[in-house]
């Protein structure tokens, strides 16, 4: 289905579970036995509305069905198209004498009503208006062969509405992995509960948009895990129009600490960002000797290579911070304070090689804010970026464990973990977001939320989803995604901030 390259900015309303694979699989053990009519029948009634909705009469549907429960919502799918008059075909050519169960009636009952099975898209004699990808779901097993890989990459570069049933076959559901060819959808109808890895990783380029069919079960029945989808919806309590009998005090003082020689810039957009988002007062300690007193640009920011003796509310600590002695000793004389604190960049690298700015970190009354992208993560987790990039929500529980920290592992869908082992998946963002200087906005964008009076793990989730809504309504302006800088989305963050508190 072609997208319009510009549609007017909606941020994600509702936030809604996750479901890992574990938790999906236990539903399925409790419900499939009860249901009737079958899952698979409801799951294949799905699919056959979405398609209808979406593709004009009279053009072919054609359905790629797997060996497995995907293929067989595929088929019944399939024959519920035909039975409304539409034109449907499936490619599938498995040995159909080892489908098994529910998967092999709904392919012996697409055959009865007289559909038809290709044994590829060669055999197809004209162009599909849509395809419907029932290859694998969530029983993926290993990278997939032929000829499924094949039909893979020939669906996937078709121009028409490309739908995946439950998961883009390929894509590992947990966490958001290409195991090898991956289908990339336009849009995904997934079942019973949304699923993390459609919206971190790879997911979200191959999923598309991502519909979610509860199929009539009641999930919340069942253990739903500590996963969630951030919608704005979670963070409506706190988003309120301020009080007019207010004062600079009220806002709280953030102090960001970094900038050292060559690297005040950092300092400088963390400082603005938490300005622009609502601090009361910004302070820069900066470790460059000769940096200016003042910005010319941003003159109300306070700059200075001292930390002040008192009135501070909240930490910054890392941006541009270097490497240096004096960095470390910064470190060491922060960490331990008892005031809300964000950890990013360089004070994170510097973390993961010095034990005993560990254990201070770890004995903190609040737990810090930490704030890594994949390679700083795996610096802190002592492994590779690939390790950490195979399990995202993994990788993020395990640094807040550690660490006893709130984790922001940033990256396409930014996954935010606490220490007690809840975590969320943040939907907003784009790659504009990939260019320098966006983690320190972000890092000031925190501190200035905790500034407020915003609780450590809502911060934690609001910061990220905050600085991605700004970064979509910038594409959505037609700012971007190509070409945003740091300094556009602190801009953008400002009006969607007063935006959504004031219709809070
Ligand atoms: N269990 C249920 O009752 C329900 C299942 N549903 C559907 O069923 C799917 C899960 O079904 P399954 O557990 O059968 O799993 P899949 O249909 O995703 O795939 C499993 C089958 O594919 C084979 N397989 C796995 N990886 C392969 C590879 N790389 N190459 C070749 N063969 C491979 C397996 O041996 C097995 O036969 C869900 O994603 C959803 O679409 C829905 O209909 C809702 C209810
Ligand atoms: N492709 C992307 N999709 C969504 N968000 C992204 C993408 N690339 C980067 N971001 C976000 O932009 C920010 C970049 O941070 P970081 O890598 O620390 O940048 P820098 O070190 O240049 O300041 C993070 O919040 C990250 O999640
Ligand atoms: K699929």
């Amino acid at each position: 289905m072609p997208f319009a390259p510009f549609s007017p900015f909606i941020a994600p309303l509702s936030s809604r579970p996750l479901l890992r694979l574990k938790e999906i699989r236990a539903i399925e053990a409790v419900e499939v036995p009860l249901a009737d009519p079958p899952l698979m029948e409801r799951a294949g009634a799905a699919i056959a509305r979405s398609v209808i909705a979406h593709v004009p009469p009279g053009g072919l549907v054609c359905i790629l069905c797997g060996p497995g429960n995907n293929g067989g919502d595929g088929f019944v799918a399939a024959r519920r198209l035909l039975a409304l008059g539409r034109r449907a075909v499936v490619i599938g050519c498995f040995d159909a004498t080892r489908m098994e169960g529910e998967a092999a009636a709904a392919r012996a009952a697409f055959l009865s009503a007289g559909g038809t099975v290709l044994p590829g898209p060669e055999a197809l004699d004209e162009r599909p208006a849509a395809i419907v990808d029932a290859l694998f779901g969530i029983g993926l097993a290993r990278p997939i062969g032929e000829p499924y890989a094949s039909w893979i990459e020939w669906g996937s570069r078709q121009t028409a509405f490309k739908l995946a049933v439950d998961v883009p076959s390929g894509l590992d559901a947990d966490t958001g992995r290409c195991t090898g060819p991956c289908f990339e959808a336009n849009a995904t109808l997934t079942f019973l509960a949304d699923k993390p890895g459609l919206h971190t990783l790879d997911g979200p380029d191959r999923a598309g948009v991502v519909m979610v069919d509860a199929l009539g079960v009641d999930a919340s029945r069942h253990d739903l895990g500590r996963g969630r989808l951030l919608g704005l919806d979670a963070f409506a309590g706190h988003l309120r129009p301020r009080r007019k009998n207010t004062h600079k005090g009220s806002f709280g003082h953030v102090l960001v600490v970094g900038g050292a020689p060559r690297m005040s810039g950092a300092a400088f957009l963390a400082g603005h960002a938490a300005l622009a988002t609502g601090a009361g007062k910004v302070t820069l300690c900066a470790l460059d000797p000769n940096i200016l007193s003042f910005s010319p640009v941003h003159p109300e920011l306070m700059v200075g290579n001292a930390i002040p003796e008192r009135g501070v509310d909240v930490l910054v600590v890392g941006p541009g911070l270097g490497a240096s002695a004096e960095a470390r000793a910064q470190l060491a004389r922060l960490l331990p304070s008892s005031l809300p604190l964000v950890l990013d960049a360089d004070g994170l690298n510097r973390l993961a090689v010095d034990a005993e700015l560990q254990e201070s970190l770890r004995s903190r009354s609040i737990p810090a804010i930490l704030t890594p992208h994949p390679m700083e993560a795996a610096r802190l987790l002592g492994t590779e970026v690939a390790a950490v990039q195979r399990d995202r929500i993994a990788a993020a529980q395990e640094l807040a464990q550690r660490y006893r920290a709130h984790v922001v592992l940033k990256g396409c869908g930014s996954v935010v973990a606490d220490p007690d082992g809840a975590w969320a998946i943040n939907p907003t963002g784009n790659p504009g977001m990939a260019s320098a200087g966006m983690g320190d906005v972000l890092s000031g964008l925190l501190g200035a939320l905790l500034a407020q009076g915003w609780p450590v793990p809502l911060a934690a989730r609001f910061g990220p989803f905050l600085h991605g809504a700004a970064a979509d309504r910038l594409v959505a302006e037609g700012i971007g995604p190509i070409g945003i800088t740091a300094s556009e989305t602190v801009s953008a963050a400002r009006r969607l901030l007063n935006e959504w508190s004031v219709r809070a």
